[in-house]
């Protein structure tokens, strides 16, 4: 991922391959201004996912250690395009409130469903419908590493769309909620993974999303930084956001979500209540 992909990727454009939702729910006069809850948010039809990857070595060449080294040596054969079908027909509807835990294997297309939530990977077949503006929180969405923690709040709060005076208002909770202390003044160079992680998710929670959708982002912390997460999680959900959240960690899944998707082989194997399917999940 670039460098410059600034903490919520997809915050400040439209997405690529997700599709603005029609409404599909009645409208009546005394239709309040902020959207009920269990109205939908995300509608995922039938998605598919496949990567095409260049330059992957042929079914005969698999595991061959003297045709690996005498492609790299000589440049021998035209690179093989390879495709890997990581999601597979993955179907559900997301409501305001929601905050739903996916878990699955390493590889099962985690990472991928979200990408593609937020409009970053179009699908190869079905279709992503998001009511409002999805935002991914990644361990590898990246701040600029070379600027200091206060540029980087700065210029994080305003690619999610903030105003100067919304940023203002927001920095010192921004500050105190990382807990990096003196280092904000520090090029990010210098924090350690944990501490960047803190301060992406400090800046990316800083807003009320519509749809955020967050991949690991809480591994890296510590226990009191996972409990603030977990609290400021569920605090979205009450301001009657969506949000997604990849863990291996399926204590924290459980504590913090109310639904949970269960993914094999970039299927869905299980969607329902989280104590249900992690129980399930662990039997397997
Ligand atoms: N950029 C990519 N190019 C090609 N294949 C990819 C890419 N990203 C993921 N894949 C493949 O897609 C499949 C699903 O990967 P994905 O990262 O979505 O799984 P995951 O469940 O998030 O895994 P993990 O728990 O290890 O993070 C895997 O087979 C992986 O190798």
């Amino acid at each position: 991922m670039a460098e410059a992909e600034v903490v919520a990727q997809g915050a400040a454009q439209p997405a690529k391959g997700a599709q603005a939702m029609e409404r599909v729910w009645p409208v009546s006069a005394e239709e309040p201004q902020a959207s009920p809850v269990g109205t939908p948010t995300v509608i995922v039809d039938d998605l598919h996912i496949v990567y095409k990857v260049y330059g992957a070595a042929s079914e005969a060449e698999k595991g061959n250690a003297v045709n690996a080294l005498l492609r790299l040596v000589k440049r021998q054969g035209r690179p093989q395009m390879k495709e890997i079908h990581a999601v597979k027909g993955v179907s559900f509807v997301a409501r305001h409130g929601d905050a739903i835990g996916i878990i699955g294997r390493n590889g099962s297309g985690k990472s991928t469903l979200l990408r593609a939530i937020a409009g970053l990977l179009p699908p190869h077949k079905g279709a992503v419908y998001t009511d409002g503006q999805p935002s991914l929180l990644g361990v590898n969405a990246a701040l600029m590493k070379e600027l200091t923690g206060e540029r980087n709040i700065v210029l994080g709060c305003y690619a999610m769309g903030m105003t100067p005076s919304e940023v203002r208002a927001q920095y010192d909770d921004i500050v105190d909620f990382s807990g990096i202390g003196e280092f904000v003044q520090f090029p990010m160079s210098t924090y350690s993974s944990g501490m960047g992680a803190r301060l992406r998710f400090a800046i990316a929670s800083a807003k009320t999303h519509d749809v955020l959708l967050i991949d690991e982002a809480l591994a890296t912390g510590d226990r009191e930084f996972k409990r603030k997460s977990q609290e400021r999680i569920m605090q979205m959900r009450k301001s009657a956001g969506t949000v997604f959240l990849v863990a291996h960690n399926l204590d924290v899944i459980e504590e913090t979500c109310n639904r949970v998707i269960w993914l094999h082989k970039g299927k869905v194997k299980m969607d329902g209540d989280p104590t249900e399917v992690i129980a399930a999940y662990n039997k397997a």
